[in-house]
C-alpha cells in the first residue's frame, strides 16, 4: 500500500524544486535536521547566524532554508516566508 502511495505521489510531483523555510525556537534542532537530511548523519552545529541557504535532495524533491531564531531576526521571518512551502 505505502509503495502504491509512493509511486502515486512521485508521479504527480516528477522532479520538484522548492523553498521549504525550517522555523522553530532557539536550539530546537532546525540546523541539524538539515543536515541529517543533506549528509544522512548527525553532525555538531552551531547557533544559525542569519538564515542559512543549503541544497538538499531528498527523494525526487530538492529543497533549501533554515532560519536562526535569534529574537533580531525574528521580525525578517515574515519576508523569508515569501515563495515557501
Ligand atoms: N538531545 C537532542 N539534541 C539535539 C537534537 N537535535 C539537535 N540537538 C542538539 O541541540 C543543539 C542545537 O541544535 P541546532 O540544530 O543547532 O538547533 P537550531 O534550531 O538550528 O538552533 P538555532 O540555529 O540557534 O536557531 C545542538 O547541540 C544539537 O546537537 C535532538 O533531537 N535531541
Ligand atoms: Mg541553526
Amino acid at each position: 500500500m505505502g509503495n502504491i502511495f509512493e509511486k502515486l505521489v512521485k508521479s504527480l510531483l516528477g522532479k520538484k524544486e522548492m523553498r521549504i523555510l525550517i522555523l522553530g525556537l532557539d536550539t530546537a534542532g532546525k540546523t541539524t535536521i538539515l543536515y541529517k537530511l543533506k549528509l544522512g548523519e548527525t553532525v555538531p552545529t552551531i547557533p544559525t547566524v542569519g538564515f542559512h541557504m543549503e541544497t538538499v535532495e531528498y527523494k525526487n524533491i530538492t529543497f533549501t532554508v533554515d532560519v536562526g531564531s535569534h529574537f533580531k531576526m525574528r521580525p525578517l521571518w515574515q519576508h523569508i516566508f515569501q515563495n515557501t512551502k
